[in-house]
C-alpha cells in the first residue's frame, strides 16, 4: 500500500511503500518527541488551557490520550479538535459538518498536515493523530500516542485527579506490559490487515490470537493487566479490543475468534468501557467509517460492514475480583 507524506514540508502522495520486501507492515517512528513537565521553567510546562490535543476518534492510538484525558479529569485542562474520520488523499481534514468532527479551533487549518508544517516547515514524515500542540509556542509538543498518554498521566499534577495510571511500585510492570502488548496486539491488528503476502498474515495472526489468550488467562484471576490496579497498560489493550469485533476481526481478516467469544477479555473490555468518562470517548461510526472507507486497497467497494452491535454497556462481571477502579474515577460516577 503507498503511503502520503509530508517530504521536506512538502506533501507527496505515494511517497512510500508500507510493506517491506517481505511483505511485512513497517510502522514509521513518529517525528516530535519533546515532554511536557510540571515544572514552571521546563520548555513545555504543565499549564491549564495551554495545550491542546487533535485526534481522530477512529484512530486506536489517538484514542489513548482521549481516555487518559477523561480518567485525569482533564477535560477542562486540554481542549481537543477532531478530524474527519475518512482519511482522503489529503491526508486528515477538519469538516466541521461531518457529525462527531469540529473544525481546528486553535488554528482554523482545514488539514492537520499545516499544523506539521507550522510546526517545522522543513518536516519529513506522516501525518498522524494524536498530535499534542502547544498554544503559546505555536507547535507541536509530542506526536506520539504513549508518551502523550504518560505526559498528561504524570505531568498535570494539580491539574488532574488523584487516580494515577502509572502509579510507584508497578511502573517497570506498567512499562512491561505496554511493551508486551504492543507488537503482537496494538500493532498486530495492523501487521495483520496490512501483510502483503500469507506468510506475514498468518505470522501476525499467530502472534496475535498467542497474546490475546494469554491476557485472557491473566485477566481470569486478575482484574487488570498488572494485577488490581487500573493502568496505562489497560488503556492500550482497551483501544484495540473495543475495535476488534466490528473492524479488524472483519477488515483485517483477526477472525479466529471475537472478543467477545473470550469471557474474561469480554467482561473486561465492558468494565473498562462503562468506567466514568470512557463510553464519551467511543465513536463506532467513526471508528468503522474510517477503516473501511480509508483503506480501498483492501475493501474497494468501501462498504462499511454493520456488525455485530455489541452492547458494551452491557452488565460485567469484574466485581467478582480483588480491586478496582480508583476513588477518584469512580467518585466521578456520582458527580455525572
Ligand atoms: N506511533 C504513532 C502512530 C499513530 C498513527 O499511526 N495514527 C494513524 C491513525 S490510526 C494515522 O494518523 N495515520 C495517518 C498516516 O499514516 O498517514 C502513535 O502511537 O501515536
Amino acid at each position: 500500500m503507498a503511503v502520503n507524506q509530508l517530504i521536506d514540508g512538502e506533501w507527496v502522495t505515494d511517497a512510500y511503500e508500507s510493506t517491506n520486501d517481505d511483505g511485512e507492515f513497517d510502522r514509521q517512528e513518529t517525528s516530535f518527541r519533546d515532554w511536557i513537565e510540571p515544572d514552571p521553567d521546563a520548555e513545555f510546562p504543565a499549564e491549564a488551557g495551554r495545550y491542546h490535543l487533535y485526534v481522530s476518534l477512529a484512530c486506536p492510538w489517538a484514542h489513548r490520550t482521549l481516555v487518559t484525558r477523561a480518567l485525569r479529569g482533564l477535560e477542562d485542562v486540554i481542549s481537543v479538535d477532531i478530524v474527519d474520520p475518512y482519511r482522503a488523499e489529503d491526508g486528515w481534514q477538519f469538516t466541521p459538518e461531518r457529525e462527531g468532527a469540529t473544525p481546528d479551533m486553535v488554528n482554523g487549518f482545514d488539514y492537520l498536515r499545516e499544523a506539521y508544517v507550522a510546526a517545522d516547515p522543513e518536516v519529513t514524515g506522516r501525518v498522524t493523530v494524536p498530535v499534542l500542540w502547544d498554544t503559546e509556542q505555536d507547535t507541536i509538543v509530542n506526536n506520539e500516542s504513549a508518551e502523550i498518554m504518560r505526559m498528561l498521566d504524570t505531568a498535570f499534577g494539580e491539574f488532574a485527579n488523584d487516580a494515577t495510571l502509572y502509579p510507584d511500585g508497578h511502573r517497570d510492570e506498567i512499562d512491561e506490559t505496554i511493551d508486551a502488548v504492543y507488537e503482537p496486539i496494538n500493532n498486530g491488528v495492523y501487521r495483520a490487515g496490512f501483510a502483503g503476502t500469507q506468510d506475514a498474515y498468518e505470522n501476525a495472526v499467530a502472534e496475535l490470537f498467542d497474546a490475546l489468550d494469554h491476557w485472557e488467562d491473566v485477566l481470569a484471576d486478575q482484574r487488570y493487566l498488572c494485577g488490581d490496579v487500573l493502568t496505562e497498560a489497560d488503556i492500550c489493550l482497551f483501544t484495540t479490543l473495543i475495535r476488534f469485533d466490528d473492524v479488524y476481526h472483519t477488515h483485517f481478516k483477526c477472525n479466529v475468534r471475537k472478543i467477545a467469544e473470550y469471557p474474561n477479555l469480554w467482561n473486561y473490555l465492558k468494565e473498562l468501557y462503562q468506567l466514568p468518562g470512557v463510553a464519551a470517548t467511543v465513536n463506532m461510526d467513526h471508528i468503522t467509517e474510517h477503516y473501511y472507507e480509508t483503506h480501498t486497497d483492501l475493501n474497494p467497494k468501501r462498504i462499511v460492514a454493520v456488525g455485530p452491535n455489541h452492547d458494551f454497556g452491557a452488565e460485567h462481571d469484574r466485581e467478582r475480583l480483588a480491586g478496582g477502579p480508583p476513588q477518584s474515577v469512580t467518585a466521578r460516577a456520582a458527580d455525572d
